[in-house]
């Protein structure tokens, strides 16, 4: 099978020629350079309609000179795929229609790809991974996606803009030209660190604070090369610990990097690390798969071809918010993904993302350990702050009612923190709806005692072997990420991580989003719920 794919969901125009055969992808892609500023949607649609029929020209001649296999009137390609979303409305609706165009006129078969999707499976294809979680960071988005029960599932994405976005907008804001990514990084390397914030809530972060503290310390006269570096200690950091979050949440030991800021030699370097910490393999990609390219389009296209899934053209309107999770992947067979952590009860195996915990009798030590893909900085603040965050918390929420450990001992420099065994297994394996209910009941009560957990995940969870409340009760652990607060939003937040979660892992997780949330009516303010909804409406991919 030979695919030819397009795309211009914002800045690159792009036509290749994938061949299933030999594994051969042709890319030929032409970039939209903004004079000044960002991306225009308008012009950029002007430069999809200038450029995008000079690339599937040079494609599709380039199919026909390298493939004699076939005569002269017959199509030198069995499908045509293209990017269907998300993206620019107005760049989208320009490379559809050359699309369609093209496949009516060889008499082939039209592929709808979801560009994200695209970023991942390039991944996987190149790595031969059977079922990895992905790192997606790219311009527009920034997310984490896992399989599970036959469609790719968001375990955390960016609350704000993506990554790319906001690395150019700060570029944009010291005058440099767009795209700003490279320039960052080339500037890094004269860089020394500075503090910036850090911001991770479970698998979930965002990029706005840490944004406007980086412009203020450029006005304030911090050397932007300086700037640079700690932009890409911190942005890259938070990407990676989410990443090996990921990885522990769902068990897999695979993890793939997609994404046009998946270039940055600097984000590699600290996904291979972490991996390699936890004896997971990586892959990223070669830059011309991981920037947006048609080849993955066509790549893509071609699994999705060989499975029967193209559109007729009546049903191929484009879709400028098109999720990840709403694909139904029809390319790959029921195999398990993001598997759930079955053995999370198993007590030598006590390794959580962040910590390992040693389990002596009923106490256990919990010992965050220096993580090598952070700078030594950022690592020991980070290890510190979490530590003593989490034993004022665990303390503070035991008095707001809620079941945690009893701390035993806290050693500040040694980022150790002695507690009380609890449970027997956590949610991860498995959560009834009375369990849910409990969560969003103890949720509730923290938030009226100004308490945010800050990563309120299954694993997080305790519950007895069988899974009955230990003692009538469910513990709630690891409050590292945690603060108080008296915002509304940030107890949202906690609701989404939760509920985040649990349709990260769950095969039927609705009955079980729905009792968390009856479970904090009958406690909390109803005001958080209805801030719930607006938070679950935004930073999705624009
Ligand atoms: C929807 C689609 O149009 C969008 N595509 C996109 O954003 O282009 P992509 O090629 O994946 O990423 C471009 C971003 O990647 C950044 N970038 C490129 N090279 C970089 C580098 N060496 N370091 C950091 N960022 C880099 C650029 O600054 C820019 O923000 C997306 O995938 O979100
Ligand atoms: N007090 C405790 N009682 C029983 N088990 C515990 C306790 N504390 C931690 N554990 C076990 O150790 C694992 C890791 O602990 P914890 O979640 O606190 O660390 P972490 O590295 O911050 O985890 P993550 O970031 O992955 O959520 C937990 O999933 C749990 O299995
Ligand atoms: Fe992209």
């Amino acid at each position: 099978m030979r695919v030819l794919g397009v795309e211009g969901t914002a800045w690159c125009a792009s036509a290749a020629v994938f061949d299933a055969e030999t594994d051969a992808v042709f890319i030929e892609s032409d970039p939209y350079e903004p004079d000044s500023g960002g991306i225009h949607p308008r012009e950029a649609a002007e430069h999809m309609g200038d450029a995008i029929p000079r690339v599937i020209e040079t494609a599709l001649g380039h199919a026909r000179e390298e493939y004699d296999d076939r005569g002269d009137d017959e199509p030198p390609v069995d499908a045509v795929a293209f990017s269907r979303g998300p993206g620019l409305g107005p760049c989208l609706r320009v490379v559809a229609t050359a699309a369609r165009a093209l496949a009516q006129t060889l008499g082939v078969p039209l592929v709808g790809v979801n560009h994200m999707v695209a970023h991942l499976e390039i991944g996987r294809h190149r790595a031969g991974f059977d079922s990895p979680v992905c790192l997606n960071a790219s311009g527009a988005n920034a997310h984490l996606l896992g399989f599970h029960d036959g469609r790719y599932r968001v375990l955390g994405e960016t609350m704000d803009t993506g990554v790319g976005n906001a690395l150019d907008k700060f570029t944009r804001h010291v005058g440099w030209s767009h795209p700003g990514g490279p320039k960052i990084e080339a500037h890094a390397a004269d860089g020394e660190f500075v503090e910036l914030p850090y911001v991770v809530k479970g698998m979930d972060f965002s990029f706005s604070g840490i944004m406007s503290a980086a412009k203020d310390a450029y006005d304030d006269g911090v050397p932007v090369e300086d700037v640079c570096f700690a932009l890409q200690e911190h942005v890259f950091a938070m990407l990676t610990e989410v990443a090996e979050r990921a990885l522990s949440l769902t068990g897999t030991d695979e993890l793939v990097l997609g994404g046009g800021v998946g270039q940055n030699a600097r984000l590699r370097e600290m996904l291979a690390s972490m991996c390699e910490e936890r004896g997971a393999r990586f892959h990223a990609p070669e830059p011309r798969f991981l920037r947006d390219n048609a080849g993955m389009i066509a790549v893509l296209g071609a699994k999705m071809a060989a499975a029967g899934d193209t559109v007729a053209v009546a049903d191929s309107a484009i879709d400028p918010d098109f999720r990840p999770d709403q694909v139904p992947v029809t390319w790959r067979s029921g195999e398990s993904v993001a598997r759930v952590p079955g053995a999370s009860d198993d007590a030598a195996d006590l390794r959580g993302a962040e910590a390992t915990v040693e389990v002596r009798g009923d106490t256990v030590a919990k010992r965050r350990l220096p993580k090598a893909y952070r700078h030594p900085e950022l690592d020991a603040t980070l290890r510190r702050e979490r530590t003593v965050a989490e034993a004022r918390l665990l303390a503070a929420a035991r008095r707001a009612g809620v079941p945690t450990p009893l701390v035993r001992d806290v050693d500040v420099p040694e980022a150790t923190l002695t507690m009380q065994f609890v449970g027997a297994r956590d949610l991860a394996a498995g959560s009834t709806v009375d369990h849910a209910r409990t969560v969003g009941e103890h949720l509730a009560r923290l938030h009226v005692a100004g308490i945010v957990h800050g990563d309120p995940t299954t694993r997080n969870a305790r519950v007895g072997r069988d899974g009955a409340p230990e003692d009538g009760r469910l513990f709630l652990i690891d409050f590292g990420l945690g603060f108080q607060s008296d915002h509304v939003e940030d107890y949202a937040m906690d609701l989404h991580v939760f509920e985040q979660s649990v349709e990260g892992t769950a095969t039927d997780p609705a009955p079980l989003v729905a009792a968390v949330e009856e479970g904090y009516r009958a406690v909390g303010d109803d005001a958080v719920l209805d801030r719930l909804r607006g938070v679950e409406g935004r930073g999705r991919y624009r």
